[in-house]
């Protein structure tokens, strides 16, 4: 069986080159991801701190001029003192069923005393709290520390967790969820002949007046994607679901969602494009890099769940190709 090295945060140069020389069979690794680049809020729109002209409608809500903290989880606040660790699991959809599967198939029993309630435990793993979130609540609060550990989709990993340099992912790559975040456009009309990123940034429709509309649930990312590929005149909107639709209604132009087999668009007459797509994505396991500092056990959780990852990813036949010792990223 092949697992992951020891690790230990104070393993020096010996668990340092027993990790470097690990060859695990999968293209996991224990890897800080997210680059550091800020993002500044505005308003109730997630804008890019950039100077970029798009703008970023709200689907729905406008809210008063008084003073109400709608940031929520988003803030760094360290809350009440606790000594359990807390790992966060998706708690609808395809990222939930395919999360309990693989803990599940790595003989880690998530019990829950009544299916209404949002926590569980592990029997396999003591001390360890699982709550069952939406995946943009494992993220936020993975950033505030209120859960140590989580399981999310690197794509809500990449929008909620907005390059947050406290967040480490331990597992990059858990072998379900995998689709891409990619732009598509209308296969009919002034769309036709356009084939790449550039020929729809190039459009000289757009304008300040006229911007090209996206919606897309993907504010974050689409604004720092677009911006970096040239485009000045761009409107993102946000909607909870079909947004293939949008474009037939004429609501948008261009959506920007989650590709996996492609039949959503080409079932509504869309296309991606060449340098359309923003980022690769399945589920990944992600712990909070301040709550793995200061807790040796946490340490200790993390690197039993990563070993029986591993363990049933490498039976699979997955592979990994590079594993970075955890002690080093905490280090950075
Ligand atoms: N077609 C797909 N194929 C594979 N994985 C997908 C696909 N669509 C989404 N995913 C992955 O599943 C995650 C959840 O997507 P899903 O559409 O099930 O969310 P949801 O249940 O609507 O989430 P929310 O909690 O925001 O309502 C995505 O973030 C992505 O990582
Ligand atoms: O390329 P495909 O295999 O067609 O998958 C892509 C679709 O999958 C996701 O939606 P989902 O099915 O989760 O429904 P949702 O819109 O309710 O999230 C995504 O939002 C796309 O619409």
């Amino acid at each position: 069986m092949a697992v992951a090295p020891p690790m230990t945060m104070q393993g020096g140069a010996t668990g340092l080159q027993q990790q470097q020389q690990a060859v695990l069979p999968r293209s996991s690794y224990l890897g800080l991801q997210l680059a550091s680049q800020p993002c500044v809020k505005v308003g109730c729109g997630r804008r890019s701190s950039a100077g970029l002209r798009c703008q970023v409608s709200p689907s729905s809500t406008t809210l008063p001029h008084f003073n109400v903290d709608i940031s929520g989880a988003g803030k760094p606040i360290r809350s009440v003192e606790r000594s359990t660790i807390r790992l966060a699991l998706p708690s609808k959809g395809r990222m939930a069923e395919d999360t309990l599967g693989l803990m599940k198939d790595c003989q880690l029993s998530v019990r829950k005393l009544n299916p209404r309630q949002y926590i569980a435990d592990i029997s396999e793993l003591k001390n360890v709290e699982v709550w069952f979130q939406r995946a943009s609540d494992v993220v936020r609060k993975l950033k505030t520390g209120d859960v140590d550990m989580g399981i999310v989709g690197y794509d809500m990993l990449r929008e909620y967790g907005e390059d947050d340099e406290d967040l480490i992912i331990i597992h990059d790559a858990l072998g379900f969820g995998q689709c891409h975040l990619a732009i598509g456009i209308p296969t009919y009309g002034i769309f036709e002949n356009i084939n790449s990123l550039s020929e729809l940034a190039a459009m000289p429709l757009w304008t300040e007046d006229r911007p090209l509309r996206v919606v897309t649930g993907y504010t974050y990312l689409g604004t720092k994607f677009l911006e970096e590929h040239g485009f000045k005149h761009v409107q993102l909107s946000t909607a909870d679901g079909a947004l293939e639709a949008a474009p037939a209604m004429g609501t948008a132009d261009a959506i920007l969602d989650l590709v996996s087999s492609g039949t959503t668009l080409r079932e509504n007459n869309l296309k991606e494009i060449s340098g359309g797509a923003v980022l690769s994505s399945q589920g990944v396991f992600v712990a909070n890099k301040k709550a793995l500092l200061e807790r040796k056990e946490m340490l200790d959780v993390a690197h039993e769940m990563l070993e029986r990852f591993e363990a049933h990813l490498t039976a699979q036949g997955q592979f990994t190709v590079w594993i970075e010792p955890l002690h080093l990223l905490l280090n950075n």
